[in-house]
C-alpha cells in the first residue's frame, strides 16, 4: 500500500470545478513533483493534502489513516497529518532571529532547552546557515531566508514535507544552487517530499516522480526520464522538454503483415507493428531535437532540408530546418557550422519517436524496452 493515497478528489470553488477526479499514490521517501501551468490545480491539491482546504468528494489516506473524506465530512487538522509546509514567501517572523524562527517550530513540544538547541543547530547545519543563527531575517539574502524557512520545516522531523514553489522568488543562479541543495537534503533525510512547480527543469532535475497536471486533472505520473521519453499525451509532450519537441502531421497505415508505415515530412518511416498499440490513421509524430542528426553531405535514407536559422549557445547549437511544410528544431552538442539556406540531410533516431492520435491526443505507440528497440526498422 502506498504511503499517501489521493482517491477521487473533486474540489469546487463556488461553481468552478478546479480538481476533477484526482487519483495519485505516493510512496514513502518519494520526491513527488506536481508540475503544470498556472491555475491547473497543483496548489489546491497540496492544500487539500495539508488540511488547509477541504474537498467535496474523495479521500486522502496518509499511512494507514484516512485524514480526509469529502463525503463523510471527516477532515483531520494539519497537525495530525505528520507533515510540514514551506511556502513561496518564506513567512519568517521579522522580529525573531534565525535561531528563534527555527526553534518556534518546536514550541509546544515537551523538550528541554538543551534538546531544542541541539535540534535547531542540526537543522541549521543541514541547510548550511548555522553561522547566521543570531541574525534577523532582514539581514539575510532571499536564498538564506528560504533556507531558514526550510530549516524551520524540517526541525520537527515531519514524515512529509510539502513545498509550494519555494524557489520562485530567487534569482536564476540561486535557484540552480538550491535545487541541488534540496535534492541533497531529500537524499539525507529520506523524508517524503511533495513539491509544486511550473518549472519543468526543476521538476526533471529533482524529482523521483512527476505528476503532470492540466486543467484540474492529472495527465501522467511517471519517473522524469520516462515522462520525457514517453509522454502519454500530446499536452505532456508539449509541456516537457526544452527546447521543445517537434510535432509533425502524419498518417500511420498498415504496410504488409508485420509493419506500419508512417508518412510525414520526415518521409516514409516503417516500424514493426508491435510498436503501435492501436492502429490510428490520423496521427501526430513527435521527435526530440537531440534525436535529429544533420549531415552536410547526402546520406542513404535521409530526408532533405534547408537550414533556416542557427543559434549557437556555446555548449550546444539549436538549428531550425525547413523540411517540407514542417519547421524542425534540432539540437547538436558543441558548435554546429551551417549556413542559412544551405541544403542538409537529416535522419531521426527510431527510439526517439512517438505517435499520438490526433483526435484524442493519446499516445498510440508502446514504451519499448531498450532490448526491443533493435526490432524497430526505420527507413525513409
Ligand atoms: N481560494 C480560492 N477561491 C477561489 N478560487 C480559487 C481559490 N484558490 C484557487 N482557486 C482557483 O482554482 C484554480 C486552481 O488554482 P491553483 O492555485 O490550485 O492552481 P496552480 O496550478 O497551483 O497555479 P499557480 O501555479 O498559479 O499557483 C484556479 O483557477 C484558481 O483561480
Amino acid at each position: 500500500m502506498a504511503f499517501i493515497t489521493l482517491q477521487g478528489l473533486n474540489k469546487y470553488f463556488d461553481k468552478q470545478h478546479v480538481l476533477k477526479d484526482i487519483n495519485l499514490e505516493i510512496e514513502e521517501g518519494d520526491f513527488m513533483t506536481f508540475l503544470g501551468p498556472s491555475g491547473c490545480g497543483k496548489t489546491t491539491t497540496l492544500r487539500l493534502l495539508a488540511g488547509l482546504e477541504t474537498q467535496e468528494e474523495g479521500i486522502i489516506v496518509i499511512g494507514d489513516k484516512i485524514v480526509a473524506d469529502g463525503k463523510a465530512h471527516i477532515f483531520a487538522p494539519p497537525a495530525e497529518r505528520q507533515l510540514n509546509l514551506v511556502f513561496q514567501n518564506y513567512a519568517l517572523w521579522p522580529h525573531m532571529t534565525v535561531f528563534e524562527n527555527v526553534s518556534f517550530g518546536l514550541e509546544g513540544r515537551k523538550l528541554n532547552k538543551k534538546e531544542i538547541q541541539r535540534k535547531v543547530e542540526i537543522s541549521l547545519e543541514k541547510l548550511q546557515i548555522l553561522t547566521y543563527k543570531d541574525r534577523y531575517p532582514s539581514e539575510l539574502s532571499g536564498g538564506q531566508q528560504q533556507r531558514v524557512a526550510i530549516a524551520r520545516a524540517i526541525v520537527t522531523e515531519p514524515k512529509i514535507l510539502l513545498l509550494d514553489e519555494p524557489l520562485s522568488n530567487l534569482d536564476a543562479k540561486l535557484r540552480v544552487e538550491m535545487r541541488a541543495e534540496l535534492k541533497r537534503l531529500h537524499h539525507e533525510l529520506k523524508t517524503t517530499m511533495i513539491y509544486v512547480t511550473h518549472d519543468q527543469i526543476e521538476a526533471m532535475t529533482m524529482s523521483t516522480k512527476i505528476a503532470v497536471f492540466s486543467e484540474g486533472r492529472i495527465l501522467q505520473v511517471d519517473k522524469p526520464i520516462q515522462l520525457y521519453q514517453y509522454p502519454n499525451h500530446l499536452t505532456v509532450a508539449q509541456f516537457i522538454g526544452n527546447p521543445a519537441n517537434n510535432f509533425l502531421d502524419a498518417t500511420c497505415k498498415e504496410h504488409g503483415q508485420t509493419t506500419v508505415q508512417i508518412q510525414s515530412d520526415l518521409g516514409k518511416i516503417e516500424m514493426s507493428k508491435q510498436w503501435v498499440s492501436e492502429l490510428v490513421e490520423d496521427v501526430v509524430l513527435t521527435v526530440r531535437p537531440e534525436d535529429i542528426s544533420i549531415s552536410k553531405t547526402p546520406l542513404k535514407n535521409a530526408v532533405t532540408g534547408t537550414i533556416k536559422t542557427v543559434l549557437p549557445a556555446g555548449s550546444e547549437t539549436i538549428v531550425h530546418i525547413r523540411c517540407g511544410e514542417s519547421l524542425l528544431l534540432a539540437k547538436e552538442i558543441g558548435v554546429g557550422n551551417y549556413l542559412p539556406d544551405s541544403t542538409v540531410y537529416i535522419k531521426v533516431k527510431a527510439e526517439g519517436l512517438n505517435i499520438y492520435d490526433r483526435a484524442t491526443g493519446a499516445r498510440v505507440n508502446h514504451v519499448l524496452e531498450q532490448s526491443h528497440q533493435t526490432d524497430l526498422h526505420v527507413y525513409v
